[in-house]
C-alpha cells in the first residue's frame, strides 16, 4: 500500500512523493516509463550501502542495464566542495548524458549532495530521491533544496533543483539507529510548531512508547510530508512563506557551524534552536513557551555533544544566514503555535538572552 502526494511546483513542473513500504516495484515501473537510457547512477550513503546496497542495486538493475554505485562517506562533512567535485568528475569521466538519472539513497547529506551534483552536471540531469532516514523522509527529500556547506556557513552553495520523484520507503526505518530517530524528530516538531500543534501530543506518545516504525509513525510522516508539500507548492524558491520551514534553523545552523560540522547533528542543533526561537517569541509577548518541547529534551540531551557556549560567536555565525537582508538577521518566530512570522532582529540583548536560555537547558 502506498500513497502518492503530488508536488505541483508550477504549471509545468510536478512530481510525486510516493510514501509506503517496499516500493521496489513502483520504482521499477516509474523508471521503465520515464527513462529510455541504459544507465543509472546511484549515490548512496556508506552505511546505507552496507545495509541495503545490494538490494538497491538489484532493484535498479530491473530497470537499467548498467547501475553505477557511488558511495558517499557518512556524515555532514561529505557536504563539501571536495566530495561534490569527486562525484562530478566521476560522472563526467564516465560519460554521463543529460538523460541519465541520478538516484540519491540515504539521509539529508546524501540527498543534498546528490541533488547538487544532479543540478550542476551538464546543467542538470534527472534526479530521484530515495530517503532512508526519518529526517530525509519528512524534510530534505522534498522541495528541491540541494547544496553543500562552505567553511563560512551551512548550505551556502547550492541550487533549487526539484527531483522527478521521491520514493519514501518506510521499510528503511527498520534499520534506523535510535539517534537518527531523535534527529529526524526535530523537523517533525518544527511542523508541530509552525503548522499543526496536535503533532506535539502524537510525538510524545510515540516517544514514550518505543521508536519503531509502526502505523502511528506512518501517519506522522504522511502529515509532515503534507505540510512540507503544501508550503513548497506555494513558494518553491523561498521568496516568502517557505522561510517558515527555517524555524529554529537560524540558531541551529550557527550551532552546527561553531561546533564543527558533524559534531552536532542537524536535528539536534535545530531542536536547541527551536527552544531559543520560542523563548524569543515569548519575550515579545506571544502566547507560546517551551514547555511543548520539554518532554523531548532528555532524548536530545542523552545523545548530544557539549554545546558551544560562546554566544557572541554564535550571534556572529547567525549573520551568515541566507535570510539576512540589509545586514539584519531575520528570525522565524511564532505569533502563537501554528502561526509563524518573520521578525527582523535588532534587539541583540534579547537574542543573547534567548541563546543563554536555550543553552542552559542542555549544558
Ligand atoms: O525546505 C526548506 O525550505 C527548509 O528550510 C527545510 C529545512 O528544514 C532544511 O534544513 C533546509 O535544508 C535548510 O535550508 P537552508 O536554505 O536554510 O540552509
Amino acid at each position: 500500500m502506498s500513497d502518492i502526494i503530488d508536488v505541483q511546483i508550477s504549471q509545468l513542473q510536478k512530481y510525486g512523493v510516493i510514501v509506503g513500504e517496499n516500493l521496489d516495484s513502483s520504482f521499477v515501473r516509474f523508471c521503465n516509463n520515464r527513462f529510455s537510457g541504459d544507465r543509472i547512477y546511484v549515490m548512496i550513503d556508506e552505511k546505507v550501502n552496507r545495509l541495503h546496497g545490494s538490494n538497491v542495486e538489484k532493484m535498479c538493475s530491473k530497470a537499467f542495464e548498467r547501475v553505477m554505485m557511488l558511495e558517499v562517506p557518512e556524515g555532514e562533512t561529505s557536504k563539501s566542495m571536495s566530495e561534490w567535485n569527486k562525484h562530478v568528475n566521476t560522472l563526467l569521466e564516465e560519460g554521463v548524458e543529460r538523460s541519465t538519472p541520478l538516484l540519491a539513497v540515504g539521509g539529508g547529506v546524501t540527498g543534498d549532495l546528490g541533488g547538487f551534483v544532479a543540478a550542476s552536471v551538464l546543467r542538470g540531469i534527472p534526479l530521484l530521491h530515495m530517503p532512508t532516514s526519518l529526517l530525509a523522509m519528512v524534510d530534505s527529500s522534498i522541495g528541491g533544496k540541494t547544496g553543500i556547506n562552505h567553511e563560512t556557513g551551512k548550505n551556502l552553495i547550492g541550487a533549487f533543483y526539484q527531483p522527478d520523484a521521491v520514493f519514501t520507503d518506510i521499510s528503511f526505518l527498520e534499520t534506523l539507529e535510535h539517534a537518527e530517530w531523535i534527529t529526524g524528530m526535530a523537523e517533525i516538531l518544527k511542523y508541530a510548531a509552525i503548522d499543526n500543534p496536535t503533532i506535539f501530543d502524537k510525538l510524545q506518545t510515540l516517544v514514550d512508547d518505543s521508536l519503531s516504525p509502526k502505523d502511528q509513525w506512518q501517519n506522522v510522516i504522511r502529515e509532515s510530508v503534507r505540510i512540507k508539500v503544501d508550503i513548497v507548492q506555494q513558494d518553491a524558491l523561498e521568496a516568502g512563506k517557505r522561510a517558515y520551514l527555517n524555524f529554529g534553523h537560524t540558531f541551529g545552523h550557527a550551532l552546527e557551524n561553531l561546533s564543527g560540522y558533524g559534531e552536532l547533528s542537524h536535528g539536534e542543533a535545530v531542536f536547541v534552536g527551536m527552544i531559543a526561537a520560542t523563548y524569543f517569541s515569548a519575550q515579545l509577548g506571544h502566547p507560546v513557551d517551551d514547555t511543548r518541547f520539554a518532554p523531548f529534551i532528555s532524548s536530545y540531551k542523552q545523545q548530544m555533544a557539549t554545546l558551544p557556549e560562546e554566544v557572541d560567536q554564535l550571534i556572529n555565525a547567525m549573520k551568515l544566514d541566507k535570510k539576512v537582508k540589509n545586514n539584519t538577521i531575520r528570525l522565524v518566530l511564532l505569533n502563537e503555535w501554528g502561526s509563524p512570522y518573520i521578525h527582523e532582529c535588532t534587539d541583540y540583548s534579547l537574542l543573547q538572552e534567548s541563546w543563554e536560555y536555550a543553552l542552559s537547558q542542555f549544558n
